[in-house]
């Protein structure tokens, strides 16, 4: 039964918010944003510690005992999971709640003073409040900026049409706060790449070459308003991340949830210490599946705003994923190669327009299966 059906519309008519973001009932969240009561396993808490005090030694290919112990947990949930938490990650705890303070700030102006800013079809960057995911609206707004500061603008391009961030003047610190948090970030980012190659059996620089130059990661600050009725919309409906990584931190609300690989929806419970750590499309694709990018979505609540900032670690535009011969052996490639900066372009004009089919997957380059 779709939300076209007579007798849901009728009961639609009661609700007092737009029907464009209510799902249909199969969509709709099963628990409330902050139950963790599910039996079966949770996300794993991962302590990167032992990183902090045999510095660099992962970046020169040497592993010590104690990263060797991390690599092994790292990639055993990758592969049971996808996803895990990290902590002692060394991103500092004050730029974090310099961040929270000031994306708060934003997010609570009025809506015309945000929308100077506001994404258009020609500049993926920037705030928006109309996203959709699957063609349904999510119940958030969002602010998205370039990591690559080949996305910044120099004096005289202040009306360039080419992609680049737009940096509202009100709050003013907004850009100097997120570009101290992208520099933290990134490095957190690029250990744990080395430390996922190290897990496949491959050097710890082996993917670094795609994020030399302009790559095109970017970071978001998402803002979950306060929904009156949770229980029919999502804050981001299901989906996988297009990227490599997905580097996440999250306030102490709640509300991200885990497809497990039994099917069943799994939340993220918050910890103030931790990054949530996801691998992505490219990731498994790169492993010829035996990482997996799983779905996850985001569960809203009456009472409180959430917020949360991923830093989408993405390879450069040039980039042709494939999967890695050193990570195959004798196996065959499940999926043929793809331009990276095409399929995001791709995958991202599926956000702004209302498709009558889901966007680019993966799946569209998969070879070598039973069932193509
Ligand atoms: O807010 C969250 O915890 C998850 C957000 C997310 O999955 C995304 O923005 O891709
Ligand atoms: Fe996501």
């Amino acid at each position: 039964m779709g939300v076209e059906d007579p007798v849901v519309l009728e009961s639609l008519a009661n609700l007092s918010i737009d029907p464009a973001f209510v799902l249909d009932p199969e969509h709709r969240p099963t628990r409330k944003h902050n139950d963790y009561s599910i039996s079966g396993g949770h996300v794993p808490v991962i302590d990167l510690a032992p990183l902090r005090q045999e510095k660099s030694s992962a970046e020169e290919g040497k592993v010590e005992p104690a990263v060797e112990d991390i690599v092994t947990k790292v990639g055993q949930a990758c592969e049971e999971w996808g996803f895990f938490q990290v902590i002692n990650h060394g991103v500092s705890l004050e730029l974090l709640e310099e961040l929270q303070a000031t994306a708060k700030e934003f997010f609570d102006l009025p809506i015309e003073e945000k929308r100077k800013v506001r994404r258009t079809l020609n500049n993926g960057l920037g705030y928006y409040d109309t996203e959709l995911t699957k063609n349904k609206r999510d119940w958030k707004e969002v602010f998205d900026f370039a990591v690559s500061k080949e996305f910044e603008l120099h004096e005289g391009e202040e009306n360039s049409s080419k992609t680049h961030n737009q940096w509202p003047s009100n709050p003013s610190r907004l850009r100097e706060v997120c570009q101290k948090w992208s520099e933290a970030v990134e490095r957190l980012a690029l250990q744990l790449l080395g430390l996922i190659s190290l897990s496949l059996g491959l050097p710890a620089t082996h993917f670094h070459q795609h994020w030399h130059g302009a790559h095109m990661s970017a970071i978001r600050l998402n803002y979950y308003p306060v929904c009156p009725h949770p229980d029919v919309v999502l804050g981001v409906s299901r989906h996988k991340d297009p990227g490599a990584l997905t580097v996440l931190v999250q306030d102490e609300v709640g509300g991200l949830e885990v497809r497990r690989k039994d099917g069943q929806w799994v939340g993220v419970q918050p910890r103030r210490d931790a990054f949530v750590i996801n691998v992505g499309d490219a990731f498994q694709v790169w492993s010829n599946d035996k990482y997996q990018s799983i779905e996850h979505r985001v569960v809203v609540n009456e009472n409180k705003d959430r917020f949360s900032f991923p830093l989408f670690f993405n390879p450069s535009a040039q980039t042709d994923v494939a999967p890695v011969p050193e990570i195959l052996g004798q196996e065959l490639p499940l999926y043929g190669p793809y331009n990276f900066g095409h399929f995001l372009a791709t995958r991202s004009s599926g956000n702004y327009t209302l498709l009558g089919k889901e966007n680019i997957q993966i799946s569209d380059f998969a070879i070598n299966r039973d069932s193509t």
